[in-house]
């Protein structure tokens, strides 16, 4: 890419804000030129405002810049934006930013469920950038565009359903529980008295997002470009069970999968599968893409979170435990690390991918 493209990061003070300043500030094509937060940060320098909670420095070049609140004005000369806002402050900053003609990539869960807004893993669906076009006709744009990335939990199960539904076609059921580390609910998240050997079996409206995500993220685009399929073609039922462990970083899910054909496939040719899965990302050079969408771990105890979550940046997903159900056909585990692929990894690949197609 011999483009340089001017980006912003809205919510940089927070837990997804801190990752996407590291994963921007060295960037070969992202030029980082302004950060926003709240009014309670705005005006103070990044190193002022900030609590710094993680184990790498915070960059040089960020230090001295003064966070600016989250306003179109601020950003509008950005050619991409990224948001780590809390989700209730969200919605309009990002639709403002949107008529502005900002390509706006989000973490936050607001316009997931647009119908025109694409839901995109980067690991899987990034040719749902075809609808783009139809989301700014009706509001006049050229450039500007929203991109959502799912929910953390769900970007772990996906992944695997992914690259099982591409070898050997459509699944019919999926049963996912998962475990999920604290810092998905942000700094300073759950009270320690809460979490500390402890398990909480319920995260709100989390097994709701899990449910639906999959099925716009795994479904098409219809062929008028205009809607997406939902996994309507082939019907697919999902049902997930969502728990918060005492773990820091790491989202894992136990799932359990049925294939609607009736030539199931074994654990070995699933394990196949999914070393071989490769994805958009990979084949058109975006700098964050991993070498290996899918590692298999063969010991009978990986993958685990504080092994494992690291492996590759957190940029791919691991799995492990591949074996038959019998209940189901094939049972597994993933392991995906949530503040990065579950989040500001998946939005700075995602823009990539955009960047290097053209869509920015
Ligand atoms: N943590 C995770 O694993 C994941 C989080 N997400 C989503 O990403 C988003 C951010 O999450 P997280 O980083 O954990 O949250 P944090 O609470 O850590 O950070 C929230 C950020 O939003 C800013 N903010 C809050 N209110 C306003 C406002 N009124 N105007 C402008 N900025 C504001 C905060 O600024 P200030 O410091 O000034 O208050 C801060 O920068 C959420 O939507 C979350 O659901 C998505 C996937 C995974
Ligand atoms: N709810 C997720 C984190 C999160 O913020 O999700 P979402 O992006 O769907 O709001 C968790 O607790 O681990």
């Amino acid at each position: 890419m011999n483009k340089e493209f001017k980006v912003g990061v809205l919510g940089a003070t927070g837990t997804v804000g801190q990752r996407f300043i590291l994963h921007l500030h060295n960037h070969p094509f992202f030029k980082l030129v302004a950060l926003g937060a709240s009014s309670r940060s705005a005006g103070q320098p990044y190193i002022k405002a900030t609590r710094w909670k993680q184990s790498k420095p915070i960059p040089e070049s960020v230090k001295d810049v003064i966070i600016k609140e989250c306003t179109t004005e601020n950003f509008k000369d950005c050619d991409i934006v990224f948001s780590g806002l809390d989700h209730d402050v969200a919605g309009p900053i990002e639709s403002g930013l949107r008529e502005a003609q900002v390509a706006v990539f989000s973490n936050a869960k607001n316009y997931r469920r647009d119908p025109l807004v694409p839901l995109v893993v980067p690991l899987i669906n990034t040719d749902h950038y075809k609808i783009i076009p139809a989301q700014q006709e009706p509001l006049g744009l050229k450039k500007g565009y929203i991109v959502a990335n799912a929910n953390c939990s769900t970007t772990a199960l996906v992944v695997p359903l992914a690259a099982l539904e591409k070898s050997f076609g459509p699944l019919e059921l999926v049963q996912a529980t998962t475990l999920q580390a604290i810092s998905g609910s942000g700094y300073p998240g759950l009270p320690s008295l809460d979490i500390l050997d402890n398990v909480v079996p319920y995260i709100g409206s989390e097994e709701d997002k899990m449910e639906w995500e999959t099925y716009k993220i795994l479904g098409g685009i219809n062929p008028d470009m205009k809607s997406f399929e939902y996994h309507q073609a082939s019907p697919l039922k999902v049902s997930a069970s969502c728990n918060r462990v005492p773990v820091i970083d790491g989202h894992m899910v136990c799932a359990s999968v049925k294939f609607a054909s009736p030539n199931k496939p074994t654990p070995e040719q699933v394990m196949e599968a999914f070393k071989n899965y490769k994805c958009d990302a990979q084949s058109v050079g975006a700098p964050s893409a991993p070498a290996q969408v899918i590692t298999v771990h063969e010991e009978e105890d990986r993958p685990q979170p504080r092994l494992d979550r690291d492996h590759q940046n957190g940029a791919g997903v691991n799995v492990g435990r591949v074996r038959e159900d019998s209940i189901f056909d094939i049972k597994f585990v993933v392991l995906a690390n949530n503040v990065q692929i579950g989040a500001a990894t998946s939005s700075v690949m995602n823009a990539e991918v955009a960047a290097l197609q053209g869509y920015v």
